[in-house]
């Protein structure tokens, strides 16, 4: 097994003064595909958003290749998915602009070179959206959109991907062209966590599954297979918490009946 590129003992974090992660244990090694399964504000989201510096921490330690984490500064190896959102205000953007943001970290001084205009064009056509890099962003349908996002962390050419929920309201097709994209990337190499609601379409990838409940591990092993993606687990004894790996709830838009406006720029 890989050394440790994502280390979390016993974190704990408080949103709103009140506990969402309550002494999380999580390790990530280099080459490992892990997801992040649980209930509907089981803390997925703050658990990764604390990873990446955007939630404080109450207590325990998190490290980033082998760095705490308040003493990280080499961004550029991680690439970050942000939960897809249709709230933030849009400021229009094209697709290649999206896309070069992300290369960002990797420009000396901040400016784009040949190089990194080829990065940039070479995560467009991994996502294939290459045909619309001249295309704003408020003109692409929801899994359109997810594409150029993910196309926008691998710009940078990571380390590590960190991905919030990828597939959430994304149609089939989109499915299709962000598992073959992942696939090919973990083939490279890259280390990637990733928030799921259900296995789905990258079930194959995934070497463990950690799942969460409020703001504990309540499981740390094999993936859930087959079907149903049931866990060896007693049934939830409450209702409002239900088992982990499926009843789960999304409110997320329903794939492509609207383009939606994107936050990336603001
Ligand atoms: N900014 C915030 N202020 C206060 N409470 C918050 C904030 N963000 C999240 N929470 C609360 O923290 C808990 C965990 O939220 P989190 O988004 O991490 O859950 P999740 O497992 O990712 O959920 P989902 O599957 O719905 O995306 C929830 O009860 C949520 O309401």
């Amino acid at each position: 097994m890989g050394e440790p590129v994502i280390s979390l003992r016993g974190v704990g974090a408080e949103l709103g003064g009140r506990p969402v992660l309550r002494g999380v244990d999580l390790t990530v090694h280099r080459g490992e595909v892990v997801a992040l399964l649980g209930a509907n504000g089981s803390g997925k989201s703050t658990a990764i958003r604390a990873v990446i510096g955007q939630v404080p921490v109450s207590t325990g330690t998190i490290e980033l290749f082998g760095t705490e984490r308040a003493r990280f500064r080499s961004w550029a190896r991680v690439g970050y998915v942000p939960q897809r959102t249709t709230a933030a205000g849009g400021v229009p953007a094209t697709v290649t602009e999206i896309v070069s943001s992300g290369r960002l970290s990797r420009a000396r001084f901040g400016v784009l070179r040949k190089a990194d205009h080829a990065a940039v064009r070479h995560a467009l056509e991994r996502v294939g959206m290459a045909d619309r890099a001249k295309d704003s962003v408020d003109a692409l349908s929801g899994g359109q959109h997810q594409r150029v996002l993910i196309a926008r962390a691998l710009a940078a050419e990571p380390e590590l991907l960190i991905m919030d929920e990828p597939m959430a309201g994304v149609d089939l097709v989109s499915q299709k062209v962000l598992a073959d994209t992942l696939s090919a990337q973990v083939e490279a190499g890259t280390t990637v966590l990733v928030v799921l609601h259900e296995l789905g379409p990258l079930e194959p990838l995934i070497d463990r599954a950690v799942v969460l409940r409020d703001g504990r591990v309540l499981h740390d092993g094999p993936p859930p297979r087959g079907a149903a993606g049931t866990f060896p687990l007693p049934a939830s004894p409450d209702p409002g918490h239900p088992r982990p790996g499926h009843d789960h709830v999304h409110p997320h838009a329903p794939a492509d009946v609207e383009p939606i406006r994107t936050g990336l720029l603001s």
